[in-house]
């Protein structure tokens, strides 16, 4: 009987969730970062919050051809129709995020159009660009898309969460990657990657665990780029 279900809760544990308990750190580097933990704890100087805010904007808007292409491999390679509607419930949420950056950079007095992208932020737009090649599988595709969601949802849910001093200004700014839709929206993709991990070769796995810790450091990189910007 015990044997039984331990049986059964080791087919429910998915490779993410494996992930996770083999690279804490990594993850931790980037969802715990010290301007994340500056925002939950009031510290944040103002210049380095604009600087995120400005380059984030550069950033979205390159991520939007690339969660496009996560929608092309959807189409052309997933088992399941159910991922389509995830996805392209991820980009119509990016028109609105969009305007979102634009309103938001006009309240702190930043013009977006005068906006250099920054060394670490141009390496990451290459990376979104470098997987939106038709050779990467759609498995590793969908899996950098789902890191690079869930680090932002879960550094963000931490500023608003029990025992944050987040300043008020910058609430809205939280909510919108650490709120519960956000969340569950997350965790559509997750099992959507775990789903296909189940499934992938052993290769498949490994590139993909690879592309898992390769997000992982490019989010510090960004996050590092404002941290300097005192
Ligand atoms: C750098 C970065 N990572 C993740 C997200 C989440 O969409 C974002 N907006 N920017």
């Amino acid at each position: 009987m015990m044997e039984q279900k331990s049986k059964e809760e080791e087919k429910k544990v998915g490779v993410i969730e494996t992930w996770l308990r083999k690279h804490p750190l990594p993850f931790k580097g980037a969802t715990r970062h010290p301007l994340i933990l500056s925002i939950r704890d009031g510290s944040i100087d103002i210049a380095s919050f604009k600087s995120w805010l400005a380059q984030d904007y550069l950033f979205v808007r390159a991520f939007v051809p690339f969660v496009a292409s996560v929608l092309i491999k959807a189409w052309k390679e997933s088992d399941e129709s159910g991922d389509m509607e995830v996805i392209l419930g991820g980009v119509a949420s990016l028109e609105d995020e969009i305007s979102w950056f634009k309103r938001e950079a006009s309240k702190w007095g930043i013009s977006l159009s005068e906006v250099v992208p920054q060394q670490a932020n141009k390496k990451y737009c290459g990376l979104l660009e470098s997987l939106m090649s038709p050779d990467v599988e759609y498995t590793v595709a969908i899996t950098a898309f789902w890191v690079i969601e869930v680090v932002y949802q879960e550094s963000f849910a931490y500023c608003i969460g029990e025992g944050s001093k987040t300043p008020q200004e910058l609430k809205e700014t939280c909510e919108r990657w650490g709120s519960e839709a956000f969340a569950k929206y997350c965790q559509s993709l997750q099992n959507i990657v775990n789903r296909r991990l189940q499934k992938a070769s052993d290769e498949e796995l490994k590139k993909a665990e690879r592309m898992f810790l390769n997000v992982l450091e490019y989010e510090v990189d960004f996050w590092n780029m404002s941290r300097g910007n005192v």
